[in-house]
C-alpha cells in the first residue's frame, strides 16, 4: 500500500462520515504495518491537508473542469484534489512527480479519467508560481507557513469586495462561518485564524504535579534531546515538532498528560481543593477530570459522568496511568439525570460546535451546519442547569466549551443567572484560536447563600 492509496481510502471513509479524521488516521496508520515513517508522515500530511483545504482545491479545479465538480466520480475528484494539493499547497514534491504519480493511480481507479486528471493537473502546474506575496488578493493562495503563493492568474474572489467569499475559497472555511466570523471579529483576526487553522496545533503536555515538577520534567526532555519550551500555564509545556507521545520520557510512569493549554486553564478556573466532592458532568476522555484530581492532590471524590460508556474507559485508563484514585466514572443515559448532589463544585465541559479547534478537527469545515447551533445551545443550557442544581450553596461551577461562538459562550453564560437567580457569574474568559493555542471559553459561577 502506498501512502497515496492509503490517503484515498481514508478520504472515502471521511466522506461517509464514519468518524473524526483523527480516528480514521490512527486506525489506518495502525493497520499500515510495514509502511515507513516517512510515508506515514506524507499520508498524514496529505489526508489532513486535503480535508482542511477541500474548498480551496475545488476552487482551483473548477475553472479547468468542463463538468460541475459534483458530477465527477468521487474517487476521481479526490485524486485530482490530491494532485492539486501536492502541486499547489506543498513545496517538497516536484510538480512533474505529483502529476506522474496521480495519473498512475488514475489508471487503476478509472482509466477513462486519465485525460481529465492529466489535463487539470497540467493546468495547475501552469497556475502556481514560486513567488511569495504577503497580502490576500485574487491571485494569492495562503500557504501553511503564513505567506501566500502567487498564482499566474486571478482565481479567488477579490478579498476587498468579497471578503467572506475569499476566506471561504482561499482558506477553506464554510461560507456561513466566514461571514459570521468577519462580522464577529473583523477581517484581520479572520486572516490570522485562517492561517492558524491551516496547520495542526502544537502539542502541549500537562505535567503531573503529584509526580514531578515542570522544571524536573523539562530537564528530562532536555536530556533526551527533545525540543520544548515552557508554556504560559505553570503546569504546561509546549512541544516543538511532532512526537510519538508514548515514546516521551515518563509516559508509562504517568509524569504527564497531553492537554492543550487553553483546556488546562479550565481546570485551574475551577481549582477544587483536596477533600472536596466534585461533579464532572461531561468527562470523557478525561483530560480535565484528571487535572482536577491532580489539583485535589488525589484526595476527595470526583464523579466523572458521560453518556459514552466506552469513552469513559479512557478516563479510567488515563487516571490509572497518572496514579489518580479519587475518580469514579459513571455512565448516564442520554436523557438521564446526573447523580445526586450535593457537590462542592462542578465542571460542565459541554459538547459544542468545536469551532475553536478547527485545526484539530479539520472535517468540521464540511460537517458543521449553522442550524445545529440552536440545538447545541439547548443541550448546553440543560446540562448547565442539571449540574448547577447539584452544587451546594456557596459552591462553584465552571462551564466550558471549545467553541468561539457567542451563543455557546458568553451569551449563554450571561443568560444563565436569569434562569437560576441564586447563581452569579464571577469570571469568564474567551481564548481565540492561536492565542496561544486552541480556542475556547470558560465561565465560573458561584451559588449564593
Ligand atoms: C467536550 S467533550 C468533554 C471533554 C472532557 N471534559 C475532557 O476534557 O477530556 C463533551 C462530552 O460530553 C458528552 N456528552 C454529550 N451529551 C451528554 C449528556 N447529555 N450528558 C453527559 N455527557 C454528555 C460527550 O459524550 C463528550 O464526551
Amino acid at each position: 500500500m502506498t501512502p497515496r492509496h492509503l490517503v484515498l481510502q481514508m478520504l472515502a471513509r471521511s466522506r461517509k462520515k464514519e468518524s473524526f479524521s483523527g480516528a480514521i488516521l490512527d486506525d489506518a496508520l495502525t493497520q499500515a504495518v510495514g509502511m515507513s515513517p516517512v510515508d506515514k508522515r506524507l499520508a498524514t500530511h496529505l489526508f489532513l491537508g486535503m480535508i482542511r483545504r477541500e474548498a480551496t482545491l475545488d476552487a482551483m479545479m473548477k475553472p479547468f473542469s468542463h463538468r460541475p465538480l459534483i458530477e465527477i466520480q468521487s474517487e476521481v475528484r479526490d485524486l485530482v484534489r490530491m494532485g492539486i494539493y501536492q502541486i499547489a499547497c506543498m513545496t517538497q514534491i516536484p510538480p512533474h512527480a505529483a502529476v506522474y504519480e496521480t495519473v498512475e493511480i488514475a489508471r487503476a481507479v478509472n482509466p477513462r479519467s486519465l485525460g481529465f486528471v492529466n489535463g487539470v493537473l497540467r493546468r495547475i502546474t501552469e497556475l502556481v508560481t514560486d513567488r511569495k506575496v504577503y497580502a490576500p488578493s485574487e491571485d494569492a493562495l495562503p500557504m501553511d507557513d503564513g505567506h501566500y503563493r502567487q498564482l499566474s492568474r486571478n482565481l479567488f474572489p477579490d478579498p476587498r469586495r468579497m471578503p467572506a467569499e475569499y476566506l471561504a475559497e482561499a482558506f477553506g472555511w464554510p461560507f456561513w462561518l466566514s461571514r459570521r466570523r468577519i462580522a464577529q471579529l473583523g477581517w484581520d483576526s479572520c486572516l490570522r485564524q485562517g492561517f492558524w487553522f491551516l496547520t495542526h496545533p502544537p502539542l502541549y503536555l500537562r505535567v503531573n504535579r503529584l509526580k514531578t515538577t515542570r522544571e524536573a520534567y523539562m530537564e528530562m526532555l532536555t536530556a533526551a534531546n527533545i525540543a520544548h519550551e515552557p508554556a504560559t500555564h505553570p503546569q504546561a509545556i509546549r512541544m516543538i515538532g511532532g512526537h510519538n507521545i508514548r515514546a516521551l520520557p515518563g509516559y508509562a510512569e504517568g509524569l504527564f498528560a497531553v492537554q492543550d493549554e487553553s483546556s488546562i486553564r479550565v481546570g485551574s478556573a475551577l481549582s477544587p481543593k483536596p477533600g472536596m466532592r466534585v461533579l464532572d458532568l461531561c468527562a470523557a476522555p478525561g483530560g480535565k477530570t484528571t487535572h482536577l484530581a491532580e489539583l485535589m492532590d488525589n484526595q476527595g471524590e470526583i464523579i466523572a459522568c458521560d453518556i459514552e460508556a466506552d469513552r469513559l474507559k479512557s478516563v479510567s485508563s488515563l487516571a490509572e496511568r497518572l496514579g489518580l484514585a479519587c475518580i469514579q466514572t459513571q455512565a448516564i443515559a442520554k436523557d438521564g439525570t446526573p447523580p445526586d448532589g450535593p457537590f462542592d463544585m462542578a465542571l460542565v465541559d459541554v459538547p459544542c460546535s468545536n469551532t475553536g479547534v478547527m485545526g484539530r478537527r479539520p472535517e468540521l469545515r464540511n460537517r458543521l451546519k449553522p442550524n445545529e447551533l440552536p440545538h447545541l445551545v439547548q443541550l448546553q443550557t440543560r446540562l448547565l442547569e442539571q449540574a448547577a442544581d447539584r452544587v451546594k450553596p456557596g459552591g462553584v461551577l465552571v462551564y466550558s466549551t471549545c467553541s468561539i461562538e457567542p451563543e455557546e459562550d458568553g451569551l449563554l453564560a450571561r443568560a444563565f443567572p436569569k434562569l437560576r437567580p441564586e447563581w452569579v457569574i464571577e469570571a469568564d474568559e474567551l481564548t481565540l484560536p492561536g492565542r496561544p493555542s486552541d480556542g475556547g471559553y470558560w465561565a465560573r459561577f458561584r451559588r449564593q447563600g
